[in-house]
């Protein structure tokens, strides 16, 4: 990556972490409750398997949309600089790295992704061509070549952007789930 690029992926997610953090929580109540509402119309049936996250810190949504996705979902567990290992989410969690919180049950390895449905994404932000940006550690930049199924990141409104500036790794979203809108396909 030339140092360009690496400056504007840096300077793009310190600009994007504090808006975020600059939310109050009245926003971030009303936004997890419409992400949970937009899940739970997505059709989906109880044998079917979706690839989530349990949002933390300054990031859209709460542990509501897990339940109301009426299917078999699984979390991720950061293994360190690997892909994503997996784990159902069952409700139970333990604060792990980074300040997640991850799954405790069985852990089902990196390859569980590839038999999701759906992935759902975090991002900073998507491009309206579907590049993504996250949190800069490649973890899901790692685990997504994997997949075959539609993966959508899991942005505010304001965070799907005209351009994200992309890498030959950056694997492009088929869609984004914000708050006001719910699922868009790109
Ligand atoms: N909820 C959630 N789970 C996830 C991710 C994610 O982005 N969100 N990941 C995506 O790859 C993986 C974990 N990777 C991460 C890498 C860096 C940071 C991080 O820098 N956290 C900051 C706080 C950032 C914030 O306020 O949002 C910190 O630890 O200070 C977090 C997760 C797997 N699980
Ligand atoms: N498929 C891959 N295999 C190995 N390393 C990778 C892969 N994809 C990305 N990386 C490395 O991960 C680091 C972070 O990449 P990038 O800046 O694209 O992160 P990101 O997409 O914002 O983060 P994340 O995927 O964790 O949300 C880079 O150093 C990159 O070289």
């Amino acid at each position: 990556m030339t140092s360009d690029l690496r400056d504007r992926k840096a300077t793009l997610r310190s600009r994007l972490l504090s808006a975020r953090r600059a939310l109050s929580p009245e926003v971030r109540a009303l936004e997890a409750a419409a992400l949970a509402a937009h899940v739970a119309a997505l059709d989906l049936s109880p044998d079917q398997t979706v690839c989530a996250f349990l949002p933390v810190g300054s990031e859209p949504g709460d542990a509501s949309w897990l339940d109301g996705l009426r299917c078999r979902v699984l979390l991720p567990v950061v293994t360190g600089a690997s892909p994503l290992d997996w784990a159902e989410h069952t409700g139970e969690v333990a604060p792990a790295g980074f300040k997640l919180l991850e799954p405790t049950g069985p852990r089902l390895g990196a390859s569980a992704i590839a038999g999701a449905s759906l992935v759902l994404v975090p991002a900073l932000a998507v491009s309206v061509t579907g590049v993504r940006i996250g949190k800069g550690q490649g973890h899901y930049d790692r685990s997504l070549p994997l997949v075959k199924a539609p993966l959508v990141g899991v942005v505010r409104d304001c965070e799907v952007l005209a351009e994200v500036p992309g890498e030959p790794h950056d694997v492009r979203m088929n869609g984004v789930l914000t708050p006001s809108i719910g699922l868009r396909w790109l």
